[in-house]
């Protein structure tokens, strides 16, 4: 609200480049321009440092993998043994997960006989978390000593041939935060981190999907695992028919709201990546009045939790072939 008597604004004061338009610049006023922090300055190498140091001290442990548990999805942590479990609000400088489903713990121990950690709780764009700050906890698990990262997330089927409850291998993604000028590496770079411009290309490592394709047949699951293309939109709304058709258009098989942001943060410090999307809803590309074609944040933990075995069984095994060829 502007004080001035002179003034009939009785909004907000926005503090814009040109200050507030009522009242009259002084010297005082210009130094008082907020200029929004660029996303790479929010977390500097000195703090991820701290907060590595913090986790790979209180663990005892130097992870080389690095797990992110979907929506629904945080039984992946609970398979690791020997936990040593941080909640997010005790670690110095972490964000908390505000999300049904993302209980907000890192978990820290053994998996197949590697050493891993976990997120059970990711930070999503939509929880008005800045990109870079969503995919900090990537860098920290850089500086844990982590070398493959395996990205999970529940995510709505575009592709006419899934079906709730299948897999997809994420081989490619279409990023529309992207498009939209929005990076979690905006800003000054810091080649500690990585270069100024990394390369997508080849971001989802394929002997890892190759593997997992294998794993799949060995599960006898491989009819409903796919390998495919994932887009993250910023949510918190699911997606309108006409978003979707053009999302299908473009070639996305998938659609969700996370996993693109880490994955930019892992390839930029050169982390291999493994990433999938259990599939929790299918997406209608058609009108129609049936309420079965809303998506609901319900129905997605449901499927997760219904899928949740299998889930941990694929990365088991994929944890275990890695660790078989280290
Ligand atoms: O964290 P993920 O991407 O697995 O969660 C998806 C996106 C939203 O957070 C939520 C919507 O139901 O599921
Ligand atoms: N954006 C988006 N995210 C999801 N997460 C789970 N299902 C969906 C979906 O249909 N759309």
């Amino acid at each position: 609200m502007c004080s001035r008597d002179c003034c009939n604004n009785k909004g907000p004061v926005s503090r814009t480049k040109e200050g507030n338009p009522c009242e009259k610049k002084t010297q005082k006023q210009e130094s008082e321009i907020i200029v929004p922090t660029p996303q790479s300055l929010l977390y500097p190498y000195e703090v991820i440092q701290e907060i590595a140091d913090f986790i790979v001290k209180g663990s005892g442990i130097r992870p080389k993998i690095g797990i992110i548990c979907g929506s629904g999805l945080g039984s992946l942590a609970d398979i690791i043994q020997n936990p040593k479990v941080f909640d997010y609000e005790k670690i110095p400088n972490f964000p908390v997960s505000t999300v049904e489903g993302h209980a907000g713990r890192l978990v820290v121990g053994t998996l197949e006989g590697a050493n891993v950690m976990a997120m059970q709780g990711r930070f999503h764009f939509y929880e008005g978390y800045p990109l870079a700050k969503c995919s900090m906890p990537v860098r920290v698990m850089k500086l844990c000593g982590v070398e493959y990262l395996f990205a999970t997330n529940a995510a709505g089927g575009i592709n006419p041939k899934y079906a709730v409850g299948d897999i997809m291998l994420m081989h490619d993604h279409v990023n529309m935060l992207g498009f939209a000028g929005n990076s979690p590496l905006q800003g000054p770079n810091d080649p500690r981190f990585g270069p100024r411009f990394p390369a997508l290309v080849n971001s989802y490592n394929k002997d890892l999907i190759n593997k997992a394709i294998e794993i799949s047949k060995t599960m006898g699951i491989e009819s409903s695992v796919h390998v495919g293309v994932y887009s993250c939109l910023g949510g918190p709304t699911y997606e309108t028919i006409a978003e979707l058709k053009a999302l299908r258009m473009m070639g996305v098989d998938a659609v969700g709201m996370s996993t693109v942001h880490e994955v930019i943060t892992a390839r930029h410090c050169d982390m291999k990546v493994f990433a999938f999307s259990l599939i929790t809803n299918k997406c209608a590309t058609e009108y129609s009045d049936k309420k079965d074609d809303e998506a609901s944040h319900d129905e997605v933990m449901a499927v997760a939790k219904n899928r949740q075995k299998t889930c941990c069984e694929l990365v088991s095994r994929l944890v275990a072939e890695i660790q078989k060829t280290a």
